[in-house]
């Protein structure tokens, strides 16, 4: 038996209790009503009131308010219900606990941020149903506390030992026999919350080691929920460690298409909407600064120049007379704070260089074995040479001999015997100098990186721009291109050309009686099935609503209506599991070729969906043919 299986049957996981446990149980029969859901909702009017506050935040957005009960349940679906009555039931049962190194009402809080966190990402990127996310990141850590609730003591130590720099995770599995993420899976499953959101949210916490294919929706998900994480843990870091969190979840809102102003705004929804979800919970939450606030550049607070002032500069000194070097060495690591590397001459001075590539070069001008100008032009000849600063020390040098110096690329030079003030001063203008200069790479840095997220960032919203977020098919724009393409391929070739046009029957009624997540996911399964019966050259898209497109090259009237009816067939026979339930359904297609009536890919289109019209008005689930002016049906 394993540890996961012992736990659960010693009743050690956190589970669900009174009217969310009855929720539990409706839902996992088949023959359950949304009516039968309802009436048990209400039967608990805490958690009513909560369903009703979460419907009427997904119905903001359509602009419909929604007043009772019934409604709400039916606009969130049973399977969204039972997710949520589940999470409201594990935060009213878990606000304390046994172990007392644990923090459960932060831990709550943290929850809920990203909750709602992940509830506002998902309604900007659009990548699944805003409640379900909620749910999703209600419970995204909810195996935490199932190991705290059933090992208070050890786990209280593991947590000490974390401290010294120990990975918990690992820790967990090494004295409990299993760890957060297994738990969090497995209670994730317990609440009805489906494999394709459950994945995403176990591999968030290191998203790209998941192995999701870029830009696919798991690896947008897995992205999502670490960037609500990742938000949920600055809502609740202290002040000082705020503005390290800010720039790295500016860098992931780029992973997910947000930029850092649309990301400002989406964390300062997401405090407000936290603060009022903690009311309702009773779960404590913080004040905050805007985003705005946060982001603020790290040269105004306080610290950060001492940290810059502590980097000590990088000082070369090539010297062969040892009285000088030495007292040279002195002042600019004892007085002026330098880190020195010293070398006797131009040719043992180069690899130094090269090694400890330091800021600061000061040479001498005359020594025995490569001097200070043939020093100067070798290192001015390398690439990592170019931004070294170098003083040369000069004795009784005429003016022509220092105009030489300057040709060969030394910046600045220092009269000997050298004095400490002039030393300083020279030093002083060397410094500003590599200010500047790590300044400019830092920005340049900064800029190349900006750069490099932009060009992605761009790729991807010329993705997004194309493409469908809910089936992840080509969307109305890019079909109506490709119909575009294949109709002057075809006039070009002289071969045929279909235009099959494929609605769902009756799906008004599926999201009536489902809710609008079951809905989605039927339109899903339907998407991939019309995919999965094109050939590889096709074009499927989804043109809208339940209606979707699907154009063959090189197909005449006989094999569009053959791949009408296969794909008809295929559609029929999709048992659509979900919550326990099989959905069905079908589709009705309408089928057009380019003939001499049809004049350009409009009037196919147009032919098409005649076609369809008919079929719909013959009964449904079948296909019929737009053939010299007129609508044939099987
Ligand atoms: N779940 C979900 N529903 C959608 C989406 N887009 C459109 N709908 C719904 O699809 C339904 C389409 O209904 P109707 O146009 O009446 O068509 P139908 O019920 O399929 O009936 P027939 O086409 O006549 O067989 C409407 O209820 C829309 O709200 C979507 O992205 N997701």
């Amino acid at each position: 038996m394993t540890k996961v299986d012992h736990l659960r049957i010693s009743g050690q996981l956190p589970s669900p209790k009174g009217v969310a446990l009855a929720i539990m149980e409706i839902t996992r029969r088949d023959d359950a009503t949304l009516d039968e859901l309802a009436r048990a909702v209400q039967s608990d009017p805490a958690l009513a009131s909560r369903l009703l506050r979460l419907a009427n935040a997904a119905a903001r957005a359509s602009g419909r308010p929604v007043a009772s009960v019934n409604e709400a349940v039916l606009r969130l679906g049973m399977a969204t219900v039972r997710q949520l009555a589940i999470g409201f039931s594990l935060v009213d049962q878990y606000r304390d606990g046994a172990c007392a190194a644990f923090d459960y009402p932060g831990f709550w809080s943290h929850s809920l941020f990203m909750a709602v966190a992940s509830q506002e990402l998902g309604r900007m990127v659009r990548v699944g149903s805003p409640e379900d996310l909620f749910a999703c990141g209600l419970l995204a850590q909810i195996g935490r506390l199932a190991l705290i609730t059933a090992y208070p003591v050890d786990y209280a130590a593991l947590l000490e030992r974390q401290d010294g720099g120990v990975v918990l995770i690992e820790l967990e599995r090494q004295h409990l026999g299993t760890d957060r993420r297994e738990l969090t899976a497995v209670i994730m499953a317990d609440c009805g919350i489906p494999t394709a959101l459950a994945e995403p949210v176990s591999h968030h916490d290191d998203p790209d080691a998941s192995g999701f294919s870029e830009g696919s929706r798991p690896y947008q998900l897995a992205h999502l929920f670490f960037q609500a994480r990742r938000m949920a843990d600055l809502g609740l870091s202290p002040a000082t460690e705020r503005y390290g969190s800010i720039s790295e979840l500016m860098r992931l809102g780029s992973k997910i298409g947000l930029d850092a102003s649309a990301l400002g705004e989406v964390f300062d929804r997401v405090v407000a909407q936290w603060h009022e979800w903690a009311e309702v919970l009773k779960v404590p939450a913080g004040d905050l600064p805007s985003f705005e606030a946060m982001a603020e550049a790290p040269a105004s607070r306080p610290g950060h120049e001492s940290k810059a002032a502590r980097t000590r500069t990088r000082v070369l000194l090539v010297e062969d007379d040892s009285t000088t070097r030495m007292m040279t060495e002195e002042v600019l690591s004892r007085i002026l704070g330098c880190t020195v590397h010293v070398a006797e001459n131009g040719r043992d001075a180069l690899p130094l260089a090269l090694e400890v590539t330091p800021q600061i070069v000061i040479t001498d001008w005359l020594m025995p074995v490569m001097d200070g100008i043939e020093l100067c032009s070798a290192l001015r000849a390398t690439d990592w040479g170019q931004s070294m600063y170098v003083i040369m020390l000069a004795g009784e040098e005429t003016e022509e001999k220092i105009i030489e110096a300057f040709e060969a690329g030394v910046d600045d030079y220092l009269i000997k015997p050298v004095n400490v003030r002039a030393l300083t001063a020279r030093m002083r203008a060397a410094q500003h100098y590599v200010k500047l200069l790590e300044a400019w790479e830092g920005d340049r840095a900064q800029l190349k990186a900006f750069a490099t997220e932009l060009a992605t960032s761009n790729r991807r919203l010329e993705h997004a721009a194309m493409t469908d977020l809910l089936t992840d098919l080509p969307n109305r724009r890019a079909g109506m291109e490709a119909l575009t393409r294949f109709w002057s391929a075809s006039l070009r070739t002289g071969q045929p050309v279909a235009a099959l046009m494929i609605d769902i029957d009756f799906f008004k009624a599926i999201n009536d009686r489902h809710g609008h997540a079951v809905g989605d996911r039927v339109l899903q399964e339907v998407a991939k099935a019309i995919q999965a019966a094109a050939r590889k050259d096709d074009s499927v898209s989804r043109l809208g609503g339940e209606e979707f497109l699907l154009v063959c090259h090189n197909a005449d009237p006989r094999s569009g209506l053959l791949a009408a009816e296969r794909l008809r067939k295929m559609v029929k026979a999709l048992k659509i599991g979900i919550g326990g339930v099989d959905i069905q359904t079908t589709v009705s297609i309408g089928v057009a070729n380019r003939a001499s009536c049809i004049e350009n890919e409009d009037d196919l289109l147009k032919a098409a969906d005649k076609a369809l019209y008919a079929a719909k008005n013959a009964g449904r689930d079948r296909v019929c043919l737009f053939a010299n002016g007129k609508t044939h049906c099987a």
